[in-house]
């Protein structure tokens, strides 16, 4: 488990260059000062974001394919996890669907101060967004399990796969699935806090 940012940064260099972790420090500093001008993220997780944000978001890799079409990430909010993925896996396209004005001014800014040549900002309702078939959808905070898969089934095929970190309800959210759906998920363990999981599956969903 992370204990702290000393932890948290050490984790990350696993992942990331000299040049992405010098991006994560200008992001860090950017959405501190962004953070006072519209709530991004909680107040109190700011004194741990390289672990509570930026491994957060990392440690999905670990749970993805080794070839990905591309990378849909729903209500990005700040970025996470969308933002780290695309900055952490430069050869992979990554969408981030933000329907809030300030935000999605936000992730602009933030996609081109962290130099990303692969992350689009689609700054629209999840609803409204054209559908496409991605080979990853992720999403943190943004959605009850069985809503976030009606909003986003029209986005997933047979290959797709679900990353979905979803902390202390993971389990009990996929119990409350109709059981055609809750085979196709499980969940692992987070390495940000004992109590989170994060809810992982493969598959088309046709109906939610
Ligand atoms: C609680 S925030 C989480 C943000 C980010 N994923 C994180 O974990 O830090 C949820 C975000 O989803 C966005 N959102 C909610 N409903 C949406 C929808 N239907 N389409 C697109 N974005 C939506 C909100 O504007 C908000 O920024």
């Amino acid at each position: 488990m992370i204990a702290d940012e000393k932890q948290a940064k050490a984790y990350l260099r696993e992942y990331a260059d000299d040049s992405a972790m010098s991006r994560l420090s200008k992001l860090e500093v950017a959405l501190r000062e962004e953070n006072d001008a519209q709530n991004l993220v909680s107040n109190n997780s700011l004194h741990e974001m390289w672990k509570r944000h930026f491994v957060d978001s990392a440690q999905l890799l670990k749970h993805l394919p080794v070839q990905i079409g591309s990378i849909l990430d729903l209500g990005s909010g700040a970025g996470f996890p969308g933002l780290i993925i695309a900055l952490l896996r430069p050869e992979t396209p990554v969408t981030l669907v933000e329907s809030r004005a300030k935000r999605i001014e936000w992730l602009k800014y933030a996609v081109q101060l962290m130099e990303l040549k692969n992350c689009a900002v689609e700054g629209a309702r999840v609803e409204l967004v054209g559908t496409h078939p991605y080979g990853v959808i992720t999403a943190r905070a943004f959605a009850p399990l069985l809503k976030l898969l009606k909003l986003s089934a029209r986005f997933s095929t047979s290959e797709t796969v679900w990353v979905l970190p979803k902390g202390k309800s993971a389990a009990q959210e996929i119990r409350n699935l109709p059981p055609r759906l809750r085979r196709m998920f499980h969940v692992e363990q987070s390495v940000t806090s004992d109590d989170a999981g994060i809810i992982v599956g493969k598959g088309k969903v046709e109906r939610a």
